[in-house]
């Protein structure tokens, strides 16, 4: 099979021609109840393929959250395999939020569910946690290049108990979180030196303030900045130049239950997204202008 194009090329694309919004595809209870659904493989697939209806033609990005599919046993992976299918069909670039981390050899195994062309979960980009040491990521970081996919590396997430892990500091003086973002930097060195976005990405959450500067990490990766927080947990669009300064046109910005919430009607979810879309843009361009 042909390798895809590299999955940062592929997604700054994206950005530009949809605007960088991405999506959470985030089935909790409380939604499928709130839209009217069955919390069963009914009310799953019903509330899934809205979403992918709604929006995989005019977001750059959807993100399901796995936990939720596979709360339903095999029949809700099935569920998952073909919204990943239909979004990338529509021309959504999905990355599967996973959340896997493990011994290299495991990993081996994760990587190959995500980033394997062959695989029926086969996604543009899979999140991982480096907690188990950033070097048993290899296997999916070593997949993604061969296969022109994505990874995106937990570093600062958008949980206020994440400080504990990604604030502590090594005996090298530098935090943990700011070690995850220097070693995505060095991955990313290739993609950059030719001119084009790195396809490893972090994780950093809209909700941080100025703590991701108390971290002491520098968050311009020459790769993607996923940025989670924003709608349910607080964070607005407003925040995103306050949080990454100068790495904001890198950002990703990620809200799940703040477009979900305006379900079932396709319509309602569109608007809510063109809002956010809107928002993001506004923040991003008062921001100064694009560094060439
Ligand atoms: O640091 C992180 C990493 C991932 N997430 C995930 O993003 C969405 C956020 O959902 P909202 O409804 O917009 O709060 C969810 O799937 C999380 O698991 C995160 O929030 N923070």
């Amino acid at each position: 099979m042909t390798p895809l194009e590299p999955f940062g090329a592929r997604l700054r694309r994206a950005m530009d021609e949809r605007g960088p919004l991405c999506v959470g595809i985030d089935p909790h209870a409380s939604l499928l109840a709130d839209w009217g659904l069955s919390d069963d493989i009914a009310g799953l697939e019903r509330f899934t393929h809205t979403v992918v209806e709604a929006l995989a033609d005019r977001v750059a990005v959807l993100k399901p959250q796995s936990a939720f599919f596979e709360r339903f046993g095999s029949r809700g992976i099935a569920v998952l395999e073909r919204a990943v299918a239909d979004a990338r069909a529509a021309g959504a670039l999905v990355l599967m939020d996973a959340k896997r981390g493990d011994i290299g050899s495991t990993m081996a195994a994760y990587a190959a569910t995500y980033l394997a062309p062959s695989s029926p979960l086969f996604s543009d980009a899979v999140t991982v946690s480096p907690y188990l040491g950033y070097g048993s990521l290899r296997p999916a970081l070593d997949l993604a290049r061969e296969s022109g996919t994505g990874v995106f590396v937990l570093a600062l997430t958008s949980n206020p108990e994440g400080a504990e892990v990604q604030h502590a500091v090594r005996a090298d003086g530098a935090t943990v979180a700011a070690t995850m973002l220097d070693h995505l930097r060095a991955e990313n060195a290739a993609e950059a030196a030719a001119g084009a976005m790195g396809s490893y990405g972090a994780v950093v959450g809209a909700t941080l303030g100025g703590s991701a500067g108390a971290a002491g990490a520098e968050l311009s990766i020459d790769g993607p900045l996923l940025a989670p927080g924003i709608g349910a947990q607080g964070a607005t669009a407003a925040d995103l130049p306050k949080v990454f300064g100068a790495a904001v046109r890198d950002v990703v910005p990620n809200v799940s239950r703040g477009v979900l919430r305006h379900g079932p009607d396709v319509a309602a979810l569109r608007e809510s997204a063109a809002r956010f879309a809107g928002e993001v843009q506004e923040a991003v361009t008062a921001s100064g202008p694009a560094a060439h």
